[in-house]
């Protein structure tokens, strides 16, 4: 046979066999959809058709940042269980939260978390473990640093930060173009929280810039999020280190290698640090120093992420807080007043002090519920259990919207307002019974069940103090000439990207 010949066939067949691998690849889809469409056990929860089929819907709103919304949306319109991806419903309902996220409570098998944080680690420090009897464990040990009296020994940390921030606002508060509260917020909640966690000084507040640590933070945010979306297209998943941030890349390794270092010198300290910090609980002193290094890898994964844990849904709360404050001038000078007129010196105001004025708990209730932290909709395994009157099967993912609930008129009254009164005892002057229906009982911002929060004590006593602090010294103002919208100008991967909003701090 010529050359010629033999060619002609060996392309007559490579068309024939490209068309059939397209032709079976073709047919292979078209089932599958088909399938996923009308057969599958979701196949009778609404939502939109591409997010039964596949997890595009899931992953594009995800890495647009705008995920609340899009989730928000769909609820409107499919209704209160929505299919989200081929094996994911979303749901809304108090009840579901509750079925999902306090299924202990009946004695029922826990809803586990997915593998959303993992990061191939052997153990996932608390926040990131699936284990629930790992998770126990750690969950146990890590509890009597959390315990009233072991965050009051932390209180000193707290003032001294809070304190020095006060102290800079007075030389640079009052400049006519005011400060940028997206980063003194972020200073501020890191250096403390590195500090309660590990004695570790960050010293943003003092220098007024980023730690590396800070930097390389912000810089991966978005792209932790383009790799937990990966995790659901293995195809795309070897390129998506194509999206890393190169500032941040390059910034890694001090990151790391500094943190390493701290952890080390923290363990070195034994009982001799400035002050109480959560490590004395997890190395208690006089404990030996662990050498393992998967037992150092334990250590560096609680440190991480108590530090990130006590860092950015504090230092949101703080922004949201004033963001809504400086929008809302007649709730701003009711708040001043309760604060300046609860104390007669700077010194008196403490944590102990603050627990009790209404309308201070009340503001932060609220920019809770307009400004949320968290919304990655905390998504667990179903067990096979009862999710808010319908039977989920075994393995399919259940997530949440506390933002899409938050701002249901069926759970509250005005939601997209801050209307802090909603807040307050019907005793109070200021209530008003417009609100009496809101789902109070229902907003669980720090979580529930044996996942939730371990420091939600600590955070509202930094919060109330750091508040209290600011309007007791100054009157917050506006720059004018900026326009920071929350609907429009906000996005948010792994935590919110916070623009800039300028204040000034005037002295009182
Ligand atoms: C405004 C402040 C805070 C908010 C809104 C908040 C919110 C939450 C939520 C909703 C969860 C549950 C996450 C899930 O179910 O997947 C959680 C867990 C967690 N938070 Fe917070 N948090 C705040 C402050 C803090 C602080 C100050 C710390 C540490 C000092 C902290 C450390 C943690 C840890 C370690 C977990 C994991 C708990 C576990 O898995 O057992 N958080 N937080």
């Amino acid at each position: 046979m010529a050359a010629a010949e033999i060619l002609f066939l060996a392309i007559s067949y490579a068309r024939v066999l490209l068309a059939l691998t397209i032709g079976i690849i073709s047919v292979y889809a078209l089932t599958r959809c088909i399938y996923l469409l009308y057969f599958h056990p979701l196949a009778k929860y609404p939502g939109p058709k591409i997010a039964a089929i596949s997890n595009v819907w899931y992953g594009y709103h995800w890495i647009s940042g705008r995920y609340p919304w899009a989730s928000e949306q769909v609820l409107r319109r499919y209704g209160d269980i929505v299919r989200i991806a081929p094996n994911e419903l979303l749901f809304i309902k108090p009840q579901a939260f509750t079925d999902i996220y306090t299924p202990h409570i009946k004695n029922h098998e826990l809803f586990v978390k997915t593998e959303l944080n993992d990061r191939g680690d052997e153990h996932g420090g608390i926040a990131f473990e699936r284990d629930p009897v790992r998770h126990r464990i750690v969950s146990k040990q890590l509890s009597p640093a959390f315990s009233s009296r072991s965050i009051t020994a932390k209180e000193s940390a707290m003032h001294e930060h809070i304190d020095l921030f006060v102290d800079k606002m007075m030389t640079h508060g009052a400049a006519k173009d005011g400060v940028d509260l997206a980063h003194w917020c972020n200073w501020l909640a890191m250096d403390i929280s590195a500090d309660i966690t590990y004695n570790r000084k960050m010293n943003q507040i003092k220098d007024m810039k980023n730690s590396v640590y800070l930097d390389v933070l912000l810089g991966f945010n978005k792209f932790t999020t383009i790799e937990q979306v990966s995790l659901r297209f293995p195809f795309l998943k070897r390129f998506r280190k194509l999206f890393l941030p190169v500032s941040a890349v390059t910034s890694m390794p001090e990151m790391v290698q500094k943190s390493r270092a701290e952890l080390q010198r923290r363990l070195g300290q034994k009982g001799k640090t400035e002050h109480l910090d959560f490590f004395d609980q997890i190395v208690p002193d006089g404990s030996v120093i662990p050498e393992d290094p998967r037992e150092v890898r334990h250590l560096e994964q609680l440190a991480a992420q108590l530090l990130f844990g006590g860092f950015e849904p504090v230092s949101s709360w703080f922004y949201g807080t004033f963001m809504s404050l400086l929008e809302e001038p007649e709730m701003y000078q009711i708040l001043a007043h309760e604060i300046r007129h609860s104390f007669t010196d700077y010194r008196d105001i403490v944590p102990g002090n603050l627990a009790t004025l209404p309308y201070l708990n009340a503001c932060l209730e609220e920019s809770l519920r307009t400004f949320p932290s968290n919304n990655l909709g905390h998504p667990r395994i179903s067990p096979g259990a009862q999710v808010d009157g319908a039977f989920i099967p075994k393995g399919v993912y259940c997530q949440t919207s506390m933002f899409a609930m938050w701002r249901d008129p069926r759970f509250f009254h005005e939601p997209l307002k801050f209307r802090p009164q909603r807040w307050l005892p019907s005793s109070h002057p200021l209530y008003e019974s417009k609100f009496s229906k809101d789902s109070l009982k229902s907003f669980y911002p720090m979580g529930q069940g044996p996942r939730a929060c371990i420091g939600k004590e600590v955070a509202w006593r930094i919060t109330r103090l750091f508040i209290a602090k600011v309007l007791w010294t100054f009157d917050l103002v506006n720059v004018p000439g900026q326009k920071v919208e929350f609907e429009k100008d906000f996005v948010t991967y792994g935590f919110w990207v916070k623009p800039e909003l300028r204040a000034r701090f005037v002295a009182v």
